[in-house]
């Protein structure tokens, strides 16, 4: 397939080529990944691989200003964080955190039965380890969180979709920027035998300083 990903994941990407910690079999899932144009000199992206636009054509353009759109959504949303945390609203607009970002964009499909007694998902569990995901679903049921990783077994409740309105997952950097504050959410996805499809933003700063923001939240922190 000419779209198929590159070294750095970008492109297309079949049912059962990834797979996360823990997990016997790949994910039932199929996903098309997209990253930032224009960001070669990260070690994280290359250019990004479109298909032809004979064969679908527009479809580069409103995947771009999706992506564009959806990074603007983030931002507004890390406001409302910085402000809960008690620092300015501008907080998290510095080159070094939302203000120089990469987001990696992920379309995704899923498909199957999952059985998680057999390690069958149409997403393993994990955290995603950006500053936050934005996540637009379909009506399909299927993600599920855990609150508390350490509570064995773990106890898994579903996520409605709200017509509209996005998902958000709070990555394990801003876990670690918010000392802890704001939790990173273990979650995963399970398939019932329908199609379902989701598009995930996640953000985060094209180079991290984990130290020096972890230092600084800590003392704004504390006049909570
Ligand atoms: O499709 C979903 O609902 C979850 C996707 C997800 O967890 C991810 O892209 O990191
Ligand atoms: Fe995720």
């Amino acid at each position: 397939m000419k779209v198929l990903k590159n070294e750095k994941h970008q492109g297309y990407s079949p049912v059962l080529s990834q797979i996360s910690d823990n997990q016997i079999h790949g994910d039932y899932k199929e996903s098309f990944f997209i990253g930032i144009e224009g960001s070669n000199d990260t070690p994280f992206c290359r250019a990004n691989i479109w298909p032809n636009p004979d064969v679908l054509s527009g479809w580069q353009a409103t995947m771009e200003k999706y992506h564009q759109e959806a990074l603007r959504v983030c931002k507004a949303i890390a406001r409302v964080l910085a402000l809960a945390l008690n620092v300015d609203g501008d907080y998290f607009d510095t080159p070094e955190m939302l203000g120089n970002p990469l987001t990696f964009m992920r379309l995704l499909h899923y498909e199957g039965m999952s059985d998680p007694s057999k390690g069958i998902y149409g997403c393993g569990p994990h955290s995603d380890f950006g500053m936050m995901t934005l996540l637009g679903t379909d009506s399909v049921m299927g993600l599920q969180i855990c609150k508390d990783r350490d509570v064995k077994p773990r106890k898994w409740e579903y996520i409605l979709s709200i017509k509209g309105a996005y998902i958000v997952n709070i990555g394990d950097l801003l876990e670690r920027w918010s000392n802890g504050i704001f939790k990173s959410t273990l979650h995963r996805v399970l398939g019932n035998g329908q199609d379902r499809y989701s598009v995930s933003l996640l953000a985060k700063p094209i180079r991290v300083y984990l130290h020096k923001f972890f230092r600084h939240v800590h003392f704004s922190v504390r006049l909570l």
